[in-house]
């Protein structure tokens, strides 16, 4: 992992790029609980614009369910990788394929959700991947990083526990945003396009060693840690405008 001082984005030059996109914390805002999220009829517009330009070539990569960024969007629908990647629906208007779940963790959930969800923790279930949301907690934060733990050593092998934004999340080891990527890079129109993408997180981080190793623009927005991104952001503000400058109504691919 490189240091945290970064260089600011640059501008990109005429290019074909492929464009990847976190959605929480590097298009929206953090708000106290998920479906608090302000999404604007401007960055609507942008990113439909945006995927026109690209001929299509613009994907979301998030932990969100597809059903909810749809519900986040509408109407605007696009390619979305969910669940880090365990869905996906490679067109915008397509059917969406979900990777089988290794376990049934409805159980786990309700377990964590009767000792903290009466204490302003948020339990989201998002099928195969629960998350755990303690940013009206802070404090109960340890205590929900170790009933995940807890719960991981309940679960047949194949999940693994990560540090969310202000929670923590359980998901199987094949929800990772680099191998969604990935995918997307191999089929039209993002094939033998040139990679960029922009996500906040550590579970961005993948998506980056991703971007890196196809030689892309990989961007971290708002970094506090460590991380393999080539350059840095350093606001929701400010990514969303080096999207209008780069790929917006001023600029074609
Ligand atoms: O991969 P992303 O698109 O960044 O999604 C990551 C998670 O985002 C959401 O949770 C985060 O944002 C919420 C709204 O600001 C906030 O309340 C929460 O504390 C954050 O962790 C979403 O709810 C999760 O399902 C995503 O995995």
């Amino acid at each position: 992992m490189t240091d945290l001082r970064l260089p600011l984005a640059p501008d990109l030059p005429e290019e074909q790029w492929a464009l990847f996109l976190d959605i929480d914390g590097t298009l929206l805002e953090h708000a106290a609980h998920p479906d608090a999220v302000f999404v604007g009829d401007e960055l609507r517009q942008l990113l439909g614009n945006i995927e026109r330009r690209l001929d299509g070539a613009l994907a979301f990569i998030t932990g969100r369910s597809v059903s909810a960024v749809d519900r986040l969007f509408h109407p605007l629908k696009l390619r979305v990788a969910g669940l880090y990647g365990l869905e996906h629906r490679l067109t915008a208007d397509g059917q969406v394929d979900t990777a089988d779940a290794p376990a049934d963790i409805a159980a786990l959930a309700d377990e964590i959700e009767a000792e903290l969800g009466g204490r302003k923790v948020y339990v989201e279930r998002k099928g195969p991947v629960l998350a755990i949301h303690t940013r009206a907690a802070p404090q109960l934060l340890a205590r929900a990083t170790q009933l995940v733990e807890q719960a991981l050593t309940q679960l047949p092998p194949g999940y693994r526990v990560i540090a969310g934004n202000a929670g923590v999340e359980l998901m199987p080891l094949e929800a990772v945003k680099g191998a969604a990527i990935r995918r997307f890079m191999e089929i039209q129109p993002f094939a033998a396009r040139w990679p960029v993408f922009l996500g906040d997180d550590t579970s961005d981080e993948n998506g980056f060693e991703a971007i890196n190793e196809a030689n892309g623009i990989s961007i971290r927005v708002k970094p506090r840690g460590p991380t393999v991104a080539n350059y840095a952001l350093d606001d929701v503000t400010e990514a969303i405008a080096w999207l209008e400058a780069n790929f917006g109504a001023a600029r074609v691919s």
